[in-house]
């Protein structure tokens, strides 16, 4: 028997971009690094509001630099991010309730296609500017991730059920637990202690904690091809 691997929390949501780089190195990693990756679908509304934080856009020069920061980033990880065109509307206006709800009933049912599911919605939403609140978008996303069409209407059905609901309240209130006020956070649960890390720009800090090697976002030996 090998060494216990540890246990780490990506808290996340499709709506930010950020979490999508943390995510997609995270992936990259959890076969390099002794790690268990475990995906929390979580919703970044909830979050914002139990911390009495704002979305980074609302100030203006931050939604400037965010722009350039992403574009940057994009190509350094290897994950094409592209900004939606009416960036306000997607982001303010329609949210992303019904995509979390259905990742959590993913997770809940299919825990083998989340990952896959939860990429097909970040291409939707921050690579090809597609809508990812309705019905047949969240469809479109799980087809394409390989779930089948009657498994993905089963689930679409099932997320206003106060079981899918109330599972995505405690992952977002188990979030905030942590001290969460943003996504991406994650949870590194090591031997002797728990730490809270905010954003995808500290995984150089994790790999750190653990102990392993940080290679970049996109470490050799890796097809990193999306
Ligand atoms: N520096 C972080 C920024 C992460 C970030 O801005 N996340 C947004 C959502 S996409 C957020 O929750 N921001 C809250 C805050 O900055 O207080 C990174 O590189 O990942």
């Amino acid at each position: 028997m090998g060494p216990v691997p540890r246990t780490l929390e990506l808290f996340y949501d499709v709506l930010s971009p950020y979490s999508w780089l943390a995510f997609e190195v995270l992936c990259r990693y959890k076969n390099i690094w002794n790690i268990s990756l475990q995906l929390q679908p979580t919703l970044i509304g909830g979050i914002l509001r139990e911390s009495g934080n704002q979305p980074p856009a609302m100030l203006p020069h931050k939604a400037v630099y965010l722009r350039s920061d992403l574009r940057l980033l994009s190509q350094h990880h290897q994950v094409p991010i592209h900004f939606p065109k009416d960036f306000f509307s997607v982001i303010l206006k329609k949210g992303s309730l019904t995509a979390m709800r259905f990742l959590t009933a993913v997770k809940m049912e299919h825990p083998e296609l989340l990952e896959k599911v939860s990429r097909e919605l970040w291409m939707r939403v921050w690579s090809r500017d597609e809508d990812i609140t309705e019905p047949p978008s969240i469809l479109a996303a799980a087809e394409k991730a390989g779930m089948s069409m009657e498994q993905a209407q089963e689930l679409l059905e099932w997320v206003s059920t106060p079981q899918v609901k109330n599972q995505l309240k405690e992952t977002t209130e188990a979030a905030c637990k942590y001290g969460a006020f943003g996504l991406p956070v994650t949870v590194a649960h090591l031997q002797d202690e728990t730490h809270m890390l905010f954003g995808s720009d500290r995984l150089e800090l994790l790999a750190h904690l653990l102990g392993e090697k940080w290679m970049g976002p996109v470490p050799p030996a890796v097809n990193a091809k999306l």
